[in-house]
């Protein structure tokens, strides 16, 4: 029987919550994966009675893991994060990612550069070969975005404003904007990174380059959890 997106996403996220351990710090990501992630790791913590602290990426997942009964503190509350486990717009073979499909990125960036180790999970439609095909999410503050728009126009990499249903400019959790690249292929995601993060008024782009050494991968022949060569 096939298995549809959202089945790959359940069956990646449940492998992913084996991970976690009794008295870990655990970073809980944002995204549609990751709510099925809450909801496994909230199981493991009712039957085993797994002694766990979460950090949220967002409201939305902060919310799910506090109703579903998971002890919460902020970021600026915890010594370190021991695993934080994400999901992901985009993986390519050397393990670098596209994030921020959520508007969740700099948030997400924050956690997993704070955390000892980072797992992405994610469904295979998402494994490409080269970055670049899902939108390169950015993070803009509003004063002058204008002008950083402009700049990214001028160096061809194609940005638009993200809008919601209603038309109006999406903001993050600190009132930020977000513009999307439609870079198409990114060959160099280290060069792009540093160049765009030398931007001023751009908070932070969704390049999460590496940051994990372990994918877990819904596929129709089952969960694969992929390891990076790399130390
Ligand atoms: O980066 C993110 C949010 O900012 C998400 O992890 C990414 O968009 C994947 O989302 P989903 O699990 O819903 O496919």
């Amino acid at each position: 029987m096939t298995m549809d997106q959202n089945e790959l996403k359940r069956i990646a996220a449940v492998r992913a919550a084996d991970f976690v351990e009794d008295g870990m710090i655990v970073g809980l990501g944002t995204g549609s994966t990751v709510t099925y992630l809450v909801e496994a790791i909230a199981k493991r913590v009712q039957a085993e009675g797994l002694h766990i602290t979460g950090v949220a990426t967002s409201k939305r997942t902060g919310k799910q893991a506090k109703a579903l009964g998971i002890p919460m503190k902020g970021i600026d509350e915890v010594p370190h994060v021991d695993l934080t486990i994400d999901g992901a717009d985009e993986v390519d073979k050397n393990f670098q990612g596209i994030k921020g499909g959520g508007a969740a990125h700099a948030f997400e960036k924050i956690v997993a550069t704070s955390s000892t180790k980072n797992i992405w999970i994610v469904d295979e439609s998402k494994m490409v070969d080269t970055l670049g095909q899902f939108p390169l999410p950015l993070e803009v503050i509003p004063y002058g975005s204008t002008k950083v728009f402009d700049r990214l126009n001028n160096e061809g990499l194609k940005p638009v404003f993200r809008l919601d249903d209603n038309g109006d400019r999406v903001k993050t959790h600190s009132d930020n904007y977000v513009i999307d690249l439609h870079v198409g292929k990114i060959d160099h995601p280290h060069l792009l990174a540093n160049w765009l993060i030398s931007q001023v008024g751009l908070l932070e782009h969704g390049l999460f380059l590496d940051i994990v050494n372990t994918v877990v991968v819904g596929t129709q022949e089952g969960v694969k959890v992929l390891e990076a060569k790399r130390a």
